[in-house]
């Protein structure tokens, strides 16, 4: 099995591709989900995060009340530092426990939704492909504000907590324009669909994976003869 890493900005287009890239029935693990599972009350990423931002970023039924704290690390760099030091850990168990899940229920590939893929690096060396999902300046700022009801301000803020999507688009091996219409993204997906089944990196895996089964049971036929000899 190989992975694939799907990255981008704020707002740039992750979602709308990978549901794309799910309905052609590719597994995605999306960062973003998973960052909300592993908050949940009694998780000790939870805990982490009462004791170090106070009990006002709770909502009255003791969920993390996800708009104030994403008012809260969004405007503060610390706090944005903080909080990812609390919860990337867990992200990343969560989701080396589904890609396993995936590698045993027999999958050729994972797509990995995974928005910080660039800032925080820990991901990139298991990755054989990287795709960015792009879209100009203007049009992410835009989709930014209308999407989430926020002002230019806030907008620009979230953007800037980020690493400039130009600079991503230099560090991916594939790039999804998503500037201009949805069905010329689709188009572009189908295109990266295509290469991702017409890839064989799998074998190369696979073959590594069964040599050292193989090893592993000559190893153990040797220690059974010596012991019985
Ligand atoms: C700040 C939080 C509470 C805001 O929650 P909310 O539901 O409003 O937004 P959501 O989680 O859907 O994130 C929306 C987008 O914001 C951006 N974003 C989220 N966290 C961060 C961060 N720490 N730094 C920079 N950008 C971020 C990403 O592009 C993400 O796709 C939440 O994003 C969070 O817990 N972030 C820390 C965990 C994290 O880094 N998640 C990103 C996946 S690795
Ligand atoms: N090609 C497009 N044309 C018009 N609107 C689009 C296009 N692609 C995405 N959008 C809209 O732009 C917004 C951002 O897209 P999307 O949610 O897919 O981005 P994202 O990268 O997953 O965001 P986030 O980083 O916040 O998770 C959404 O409201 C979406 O419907």
């Amino acid at each position: 099995m190989f992975l694939v890493g799907l990255t981008g900005g704020i707002a740039s287009g992750k979602s709308t591709v990978s549901s794309l890239l799910r309905e052609l029935g590719c597994p995605v693990i999306d960062a973003d989900v998973v960052a909300r599972t592993v908050v949940e009350p009694q998780s000790p990423a939870y805990s982490l995060i009462v004791q170090h931002f106070g009990a006002e970023v709770l909502q009255e039924n003791g969920e993390i009340d996800r708009k104030k704290l994403g008012h809260i690390i969004f405007a503060n760099a610390d706090k944005r530092r903080l909080l990812n030091s609390i919860t990337h850990p867990e992200i990343h168990k969560a989701m080396f426990k589904q890609i396993l899940l995936y590698f045993l229920k027999g999958y050729r590939y994972v797509i990995l939704d995974v928005p910080l893929l660039f800032e925080t690096r820990r991901l990139t060396r298991f990755l054989t492909h990287t795709v960015v999902v792009y879209c100009d300046p203007a049009t992410q700022l835009s989709r930014l504000m209308q999407r989430d009801g926020l002002t230019q301000e806030e907008a620009g803020q979230r953007i800037a907590a980020q690493m400039p999507l130009n600079e991503k688009r230099g560090l991916a091996s594939h790039v999804i324009d998503n500037s201009g219409s949805r069905d010329d993204t689709h188009r572009q997906v189908l295109r990266l669909h295509t290469k991702l089944e017409d890839s064989m990196e799998f074998l190369a895996v696979r073959a590594i994976a069964m040599a050292t089964v193989a090893g592993l049971g000559g190893l153990l036929l040797y220690t059974v003869k010596l012991l019985v000899s």
